[in-house]
Protein backbone atom coordinates (compact mmCIF):
# COMPACT_ATOMS: atom_id res chain seq x y z
CA UNK A 1 0.00 0.00 0.00
CA UNK A 2 1.25 3.81 -0.66
CA UNK A 3 1.98 5.65 1.57
CA UNK A 4 3.73 8.91 2.28
CA UNK A 5 6.76 10.82 4.45
CA UNK A 6 5.83 13.92 4.72
CA UNK A 7 8.47 16.60 6.32
CA UNK A 8 7.74 20.30 8.06
CA UNK A 9 9.98 21.55 5.78
CA UNK A 10 7.65 20.41 3.44
CA UNK A 11 9.61 17.86 1.38
CA UNK A 12 7.13 14.34 0.19
CA UNK A 13 8.45 11.37 0.10
CA UNK A 14 5.97 8.46 -1.05
CA UNK A 15 6.75 4.68 -0.22
CA UNK A 16 5.65 1.65 0.64
CA UNK A 17 4.01 0.97 3.62
CA UNK A 18 4.76 -1.94 5.82
CA UNK A 19 4.40 -3.08 9.86
CA UNK A 20 1.35 -1.21 10.86
CA UNK A 21 -1.11 1.29 9.02
CA UNK A 22 -1.20 4.16 11.67
CA UNK A 23 -0.22 7.66 11.16
CA UNK A 24 2.42 8.95 13.17
CA UNK A 25 4.34 11.89 13.87
CA UNK A 26 7.50 12.35 15.40
CA UNK A 27 11.33 13.73 15.15
CA UNK A 28 13.08 12.79 12.45
CA UNK A 29 16.46 11.01 13.14
CA UNK A 30 18.97 9.23 11.38
CA UNK A 31 20.71 6.10 12.82
CA UNK A 32 24.06 4.73 10.40
CA UNK A 33 24.42 1.37 12.01
CA UNK A 34 24.65 -1.39 9.31
CA UNK A 35 22.86 -3.93 11.64
CA UNK A 36 20.85 -3.59 15.14
CA UNK A 37 18.07 -2.42 13.94
CA UNK A 38 15.96 -4.61 16.76
CA UNK A 39 17.52 -3.30 19.13
CA UNK A 40 17.67 0.16 17.97
CA UNK A 41 13.41 0.31 17.25
CA UNK A 42 13.23 -1.32 20.89
CA UNK A 43 15.87 1.33 23.00
CA UNK A 44 13.34 3.66 24.74
CA UNK A 45 15.76 6.52 24.03
CA UNK A 46 13.87 6.88 20.96
CA UNK A 47 10.18 7.30 22.03
CA UNK A 48 8.16 9.61 19.88
CA UNK A 49 10.80 9.58 17.17
CA UNK A 50 10.94 8.17 13.56
CA UNK A 51 14.40 6.45 12.44
CA UNK A 52 15.68 6.48 9.37
CA UNK A 53 18.16 4.01 8.82
CA UNK A 54 20.58 4.60 6.26
CA UNK A 55 21.81 1.31 5.59
CA UNK A 56 19.89 -0.23 2.89
CA UNK A 57 18.73 -3.40 3.05
CA UNK A 58 16.74 -4.11 6.55
CA UNK A 59 14.76 -6.81 8.51
CA UNK A 60 17.31 -9.42 6.11
CA UNK A 61 17.73 -11.21 9.76
CA UNK A 62 14.81 -10.98 10.95
CA UNK A 63 13.31 -10.84 15.10
CA UNK A 64 14.59 -13.01 17.32
CA UNK A 65 13.78 -13.68 20.85
CA UNK A 66 17.15 -12.42 22.54
CA UNK A 67 17.91 -9.15 20.98
CA UNK A 68 15.22 -6.30 22.55
CA UNK A 69 16.14 -3.37 24.69
CA UNK A 70 12.55 -2.81 26.15
CA UNK A 71 9.79 -5.13 26.32
CA UNK A 72 7.52 -2.31 24.80
CA UNK A 73 9.25 -0.31 22.24
CA UNK A 74 8.77 3.38 21.86
CA UNK A 75 9.61 4.39 18.49
CA UNK A 76 7.08 6.36 16.34
CA UNK A 77 7.86 4.82 12.85
CA UNK A 78 11.00 3.30 10.84
CA UNK A 79 12.18 4.98 7.53
CA UNK A 80 13.92 2.40 4.66
CA UNK A 81 15.13 1.82 1.49
CA UNK A 82 14.55 -1.88 1.43
CA UNK A 83 12.34 -3.90 3.80
CA UNK A 84 13.22 -7.20 3.58
CA UNK A 85 10.20 -9.95 2.75
CA UNK A 86 12.04 -13.19 3.94
CA UNK A 87 14.31 -13.07 6.54
CA UNK A 88 17.11 -15.63 7.05
CA UNK A 89 18.60 -16.55 10.27
CA UNK A 90 18.61 -18.94 12.94
CA UNK A 91 17.41 -16.81 15.48
CA UNK A 92 14.46 -15.18 13.01
CA UNK A 93 11.61 -15.92 14.17
CA UNK A 94 8.98 -13.01 13.13
CA UNK A 95 9.81 -10.84 9.93
CA UNK A 96 10.22 -6.97 11.05
CA UNK A 97 6.98 -6.63 8.91
CA UNK A 98 5.15 -8.89 11.46
CA UNK A 99 6.66 -7.51 14.36
CA UNK A 100 5.96 -3.55 13.83
CA UNK A 101 2.10 -4.62 13.09
CA UNK A 102 2.07 -6.37 16.56
CA UNK A 103 3.72 -3.19 18.25
CA UNK A 104 1.28 -0.69 16.30
CA UNK A 105 4.28 1.07 14.86
CA UNK A 106 4.07 2.56 10.96
CA UNK A 107 7.22 1.72 8.46
CA UNK A 108 7.69 3.27 5.45
CA UNK A 109 9.93 1.97 2.54
CA UNK A 110 11.25 2.76 -0.26
CA UNK A 111 12.30 5.66 0.68
CA UNK A 112 15.64 7.58 -0.92
CA UNK A 113 17.14 7.42 2.45
CA UNK A 114 20.15 9.17 1.53
CA UNK A 115 18.40 12.20 -0.12
CA UNK A 116 16.17 12.48 3.45
CA UNK A 117 19.84 12.16 5.49
CA UNK A 118 21.52 14.87 3.58
CA UNK A 119 18.33 17.30 3.99
CA UNK A 120 18.54 16.32 7.89
CA UNK A 121 21.83 16.98 8.08
CA UNK A 122 21.52 20.32 6.16
CA UNK A 123 18.77 21.82 7.69
CA UNK A 124 18.96 19.64 11.42
CA UNK A 125 16.60 17.28 12.69
CA UNK A 126 12.97 17.83 11.79
CA UNK A 127 9.60 16.86 12.25
CA UNK A 128 7.44 14.62 9.97
CA UNK A 129 4.78 12.42 9.64
CA UNK A 130 4.39 8.49 7.83
CA UNK A 131 0.94 8.74 6.76
CA UNK A 132 -1.73 7.73 4.43
CA UNK A 133 -1.83 9.06 0.64
CA UNK A 134 -5.79 9.73 1.40
CA UNK A 135 -4.07 13.15 4.02
CA UNK A 136 -3.59 16.58 2.19
CA UNK A 137 0.45 17.37 2.32
CA UNK A 138 -0.68 21.02 3.05
CA UNK A 139 -3.03 20.08 5.77
CA UNK A 140 -0.29 18.04 7.67
CA UNK A 141 2.77 20.15 6.42
CA UNK A 142 0.33 22.97 9.20
CA UNK A 143 -0.06 20.19 11.85
CA UNK A 144 3.29 19.56 11.79
CA UNK A 145 4.54 23.14 11.91
CA UNK A 146 1.89 23.79 15.08
CA UNK A 147 3.17 20.16 16.69
CA UNK A 148 5.28 21.17 19.94
CA UNK A 149 7.91 18.69 21.06
CA UNK A 150 6.66 16.59 23.92
CA UNK A 151 8.07 16.96 27.48
CA UNK A 152 7.01 14.05 29.07
CA UNK A 153 9.04 10.73 27.06
CA UNK A 154 11.18 9.57 30.19
CA UNK A 155 7.87 10.04 32.23
CA UNK A 156 6.09 7.51 29.43
CA UNK A 157 9.10 4.81 28.85
CA UNK A 158 10.00 4.59 32.77
CA UNK A 159 9.00 1.77 35.00
CA UNK A 160 6.22 3.61 37.49
CA UNK A 161 7.40 1.53 40.51
CA UNK A 162 10.59 -0.11 41.80
CA UNK A 163 11.57 -3.47 41.43
CA UNK A 164 14.67 -5.53 42.13
CA UNK A 165 17.02 -7.79 40.18
CA UNK A 166 18.45 -9.64 42.80
CA UNK A 167 22.37 -10.71 42.70
CA UNK A 168 25.10 -11.28 45.37
CA UNK A 169 27.36 -8.80 45.06
CA UNK A 170 27.50 -4.91 45.68
CA UNK A 171 23.73 -3.38 45.53
CA UNK A 172 23.23 -1.01 42.56
CA UNK A 173 20.42 1.69 42.63
CA UNK A 174 19.49 1.87 38.91
CA UNK A 175 17.55 4.83 37.97
CA UNK A 176 15.21 4.17 34.74
CA UNK A 177 15.01 7.01 32.53
CA UNK A 178 14.31 5.00 29.38
CA UNK A 179 17.14 2.18 30.09
CA UNK A 180 18.07 -0.29 27.95
CA UNK A 181 17.93 -3.83 28.76
CA UNK A 182 21.72 -3.96 27.64
CA UNK A 183 22.35 -2.00 31.19
CA UNK A 184 20.83 -4.60 33.48
CA UNK A 185 22.33 -6.96 31.67
CA UNK A 186 25.68 -5.64 32.02
CA UNK A 187 25.38 -5.46 35.68
CA UNK A 188 23.77 -8.76 35.98
CA UNK A 189 26.73 -10.02 34.66
CA UNK A 190 28.61 -8.46 36.97
CA UNK A 191 26.22 -10.03 40.03
CA UNK A 192 25.30 -6.91 41.56
CA UNK A 193 22.32 -6.71 43.12
CA UNK A 194 19.88 -4.30 40.90
CA UNK A 195 16.96 -2.08 42.65
CA UNK A 196 15.50 -0.41 39.08
CA UNK A 197 13.63 2.91 40.43
CA UNK A 198 11.63 4.92 38.88
CA UNK A 199 12.85 8.04 37.05
CA UNK A 200 11.35 10.87 39.77
CA UNK A 201 12.87 8.83 42.84
CA UNK A 202 14.18 11.39 45.65
CA UNK A 203 17.38 11.55 46.89
CA UNK A 204 16.49 10.26 50.74
CA UNK A 205 14.52 7.08 48.87
CA UNK A 206 17.69 5.95 46.98
CA UNK A 207 19.78 6.70 50.44
CA UNK A 208 17.19 4.26 51.85
CA UNK A 209 18.52 1.61 49.44
CA UNK A 210 21.61 1.94 51.37
CA UNK A 211 23.18 1.48 47.84
CA UNK A 212 26.94 0.90 46.89
CA UNK A 213 26.55 2.51 43.96
CA UNK A 214 24.12 4.04 42.11
CA UNK A 215 23.80 4.25 37.85
CA UNK A 216 21.43 6.50 36.20
CA UNK A 217 20.15 5.34 32.91
CA UNK A 218 19.43 6.50 29.42
CA UNK A 219 16.16 8.24 28.35
CA UNK A 220 14.68 9.99 25.58
CA UNK A 221 14.21 14.14 25.32
CA UNK A 222 15.79 17.03 26.45
CA UNK A 223 17.48 16.22 29.83
CA UNK A 224 16.57 19.75 31.24
CA UNK A 225 12.53 18.49 31.09
CA UNK A 226 13.58 15.76 33.87
CA UNK A 227 13.99 18.40 37.12
CA UNK A 228 13.35 16.15 39.57
CA UNK A 229 16.14 14.12 38.22
CA UNK A 230 18.42 17.06 38.40
CA UNK A 231 17.54 17.44 42.26
CA UNK A 232 18.44 13.62 43.00
CA UNK A 233 21.73 13.61 41.55
CA UNK A 234 22.46 16.47 43.96
CA UNK A 235 21.73 14.46 46.85
CA UNK A 236 23.71 11.23 46.58
CA UNK A 237 26.68 12.71 44.61
CA UNK A 238 29.35 12.26 46.93
CA UNK A 239 27.83 10.07 48.93
CA UNK A 240 27.77 6.94 46.95
CA UNK A 241 30.25 6.38 43.57
CA UNK A 242 27.87 7.17 40.03
CA UNK A 243 27.94 6.37 37.17
CA UNK A 244 25.52 7.77 34.05
CA UNK A 245 25.06 6.95 30.53
CA UNK A 246 23.74 9.43 27.73
CA UNK A 247 20.74 11.04 29.58
CA UNK A 248 22.32 10.00 32.74
CA UNK A 249 25.32 11.83 31.70
CA UNK A 250 23.85 15.02 30.93
CA UNK A 251 21.56 15.25 33.96
CA UNK A 252 24.50 14.47 35.99
CA UNK A 253 26.50 17.62 33.88
CA UNK A 254 23.02 19.81 34.66
CA UNK A 255 23.49 18.47 38.16
CA UNK A 256 26.76 20.00 38.59
CA UNK A 257 25.69 23.22 37.27
CA UNK A 258 26.73 23.04 33.15
CA UNK A 259 24.95 23.27 30.34
CA UNK A 260 23.21 21.50 27.86
CA UNK A 261 22.23 21.74 24.00
CA UNK A 262 20.13 20.50 21.06
CA UNK A 263 22.66 19.16 18.59
CA UNK A 264 22.32 19.99 14.52
CA UNK A 265 21.41 16.40 13.83
CA UNK A 266 22.52 14.48 16.58
CA UNK A 267 24.97 11.48 16.94
CA UNK A 268 23.35 7.86 16.08
CA UNK A 269 25.11 4.96 14.88
CA UNK A 270 27.38 1.92 15.64
CA UNK A 271 30.74 3.26 14.67
CA UNK A 272 31.78 6.43 16.49
CA UNK A 273 35.26 6.89 17.42
CA UNK A 274 35.72 8.58 20.61
CA UNK A 275 38.86 9.56 22.71
CA UNK A 276 39.94 9.02 25.73
CA UNK A 277 41.96 11.59 26.99
CA UNK A 278 43.55 10.50 30.04
CA UNK A 279 45.10 7.16 27.61
CA UNK A 280 44.57 8.64 24.15
CA UNK A 281 42.93 5.37 22.75
CA UNK A 282 40.22 5.34 20.57
CA UNK A 283 37.42 3.43 21.43
CA UNK A 284 34.49 2.69 18.14
CA UNK A 285 31.40 3.73 20.19
CA UNK A 286 27.66 3.26 19.82
CA UNK A 287 25.55 6.40 19.90
CA UNK A 288 22.34 8.04 20.24
CA UNK A 289 22.22 11.29 21.44
CA UNK A 290 20.62 14.59 20.11
CA UNK A 291 21.59 16.72 22.73
CA UNK A 292 25.35 17.57 24.48
CA UNK A 293 26.77 18.80 27.36
CA UNK A 294 28.04 22.38 26.52
CA UNK A 295 32.22 22.58 26.70
CA UNK A 296 32.08 26.11 27.61
CA UNK A 297 29.75 25.20 30.04
CA UNK A 298 32.04 23.18 32.15
CA UNK A 299 34.74 26.10 32.46
CA UNK A 300 33.15 27.14 36.48
CA UNK A 301 32.13 23.10 37.39
CA UNK A 302 33.85 20.30 39.45
CA UNK A 303 33.62 18.40 36.38
CA UNK A 304 36.45 17.46 33.83
CA UNK A 305 35.89 16.51 30.21
CA UNK A 306 37.68 12.78 30.07
CA UNK A 307 36.08 11.96 26.57
CA UNK A 308 35.66 13.35 23.46
CA UNK A 309 34.19 12.70 20.35
CA UNK A 310 36.53 12.28 17.45
CA UNK A 311 33.83 13.36 14.59
CA UNK A 312 33.23 17.12 15.79
CA UNK A 313 34.98 17.50 19.13
CA UNK A 314 31.93 17.19 21.68
CA UNK A 315 31.91 16.06 25.18
CA UNK A 316 31.84 12.30 25.63
CA UNK A 317 32.86 11.72 28.91
CA UNK A 318 32.73 13.26 32.30
CA UNK A 319 34.21 12.58 35.97
CA UNK A 320 34.00 14.86 38.94
CA UNK A 321 36.92 16.10 40.14
CA UNK A 322 36.51 15.12 43.77
CA UNK A 323 33.59 12.90 44.24
CA UNK A 324 33.76 9.18 42.97
CA UNK A 325 31.43 9.80 40.07
CA UNK A 326 31.79 9.42 35.68
CA UNK A 327 29.51 9.26 33.22
CA UNK A 328 29.46 8.79 29.23
CA UNK A 329 27.23 10.22 26.51
CA UNK A 330 27.75 6.96 24.21
CA UNK A 331 26.65 3.16 25.25
CA UNK A 332 28.93 1.18 26.65
CA UNK A 333 26.60 -1.64 26.47
CA UNK A 334 26.63 -1.71 23.03
CA UNK A 335 23.41 -3.03 22.30
CA UNK A 336 23.47 -2.90 19.26
CA UNK A 337 27.70 -2.10 18.25
CA UNK A 338 31.16 -2.53 18.94
CA UNK A 339 32.04 -3.42 23.00
CA UNK A 340 35.01 -1.69 22.76
CA UNK A 341 33.73 0.68 26.07
CA UNK A 342 32.42 -2.04 28.17
CA UNK A 343 35.13 -1.87 30.31
CA UNK A 344 33.49 0.81 31.80
CA UNK A 345 31.36 -1.29 33.99
CA UNK A 346 34.55 -2.88 35.50
CA UNK A 347 35.72 0.25 36.72
CA UNK A 348 32.41 1.13 38.14
CA UNK A 349 32.86 -2.33 39.73
CA UNK A 350 36.38 -1.43 40.76
CA UNK A 351 35.07 2.07 42.11
CA UNK A 352 32.60 0.68 44.57
CA UNK A 353 35.29 -1.95 45.85
CA UNK A 354 37.74 1.16 46.37
CA UNK A 355 35.03 3.43 47.84
CA UNK A 356 33.60 0.63 50.36
CA UNK A 357 37.61 -0.44 51.32
CA UNK A 358 38.23 3.54 52.00
CA UNK A 359 34.80 2.98 54.28
CA UNK A 360 35.88 -0.15 56.05
CA UNK A 361 38.94 1.37 56.54
CA UNK A 362 37.06 4.43 58.19
CA UNK A 363 35.35 2.20 60.10
CA UNK A 364 38.24 0.64 61.48
CA UNK A 365 40.30 3.74 62.56
CA UNK A 366 36.80 4.54 64.20
CA UNK A 367 37.16 1.93 66.44
CA UNK A 368 40.38 1.98 67.38
N1 LIG B 1 20.32 7.61 24.53
C1 LIG B 1 20.10 8.61 25.35
O1 LIG B 1 20.08 8.48 26.59
C2 LIG B 1 19.74 9.93 24.72
C3 LIG B 1 19.80 11.11 25.65
C4 LIG B 1 19.00 12.30 25.16
N2 LIG B 1 17.61 11.97 25.05
C5 LIG B 1 19.53 12.80 23.83
O2 LIG B 1 18.92 12.61 22.81
O3 LIG B 1 20.59 13.39 23.81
Amino acid sequence: MKRQLILEDGTIFTGEGFGSNVDKVGEVVFNTGMTGYQEIMSDPSYCAQIVTLTYPLIGNYGINRDDFESIIPAVHGLIVKEAAEYPSNWRSQISLDEYLKQKNIPGISGIDTRKLTRIIRKYGTLKGSICSMENSAAEVIQQLKATVTPTDQVKRVSTKTAYPSPGRGSRVVLVDFGMKHGILRELNNRNCDIVVVPYNVTAEEVLSLSPDGIMLSNGPGDPKDVKEAIEMIKGVQGKVPLFGICLGHQLFALANGADTEKMKFGHRGSNHPVKDLETGKIALTSQNHGYTVQTDSLKHTNLKVTHIALNDGTVEGLAHTEYPAFTVQYHPESSPGPEDANYLFDEFMNMIEAVNKEGEKLCLNAQI
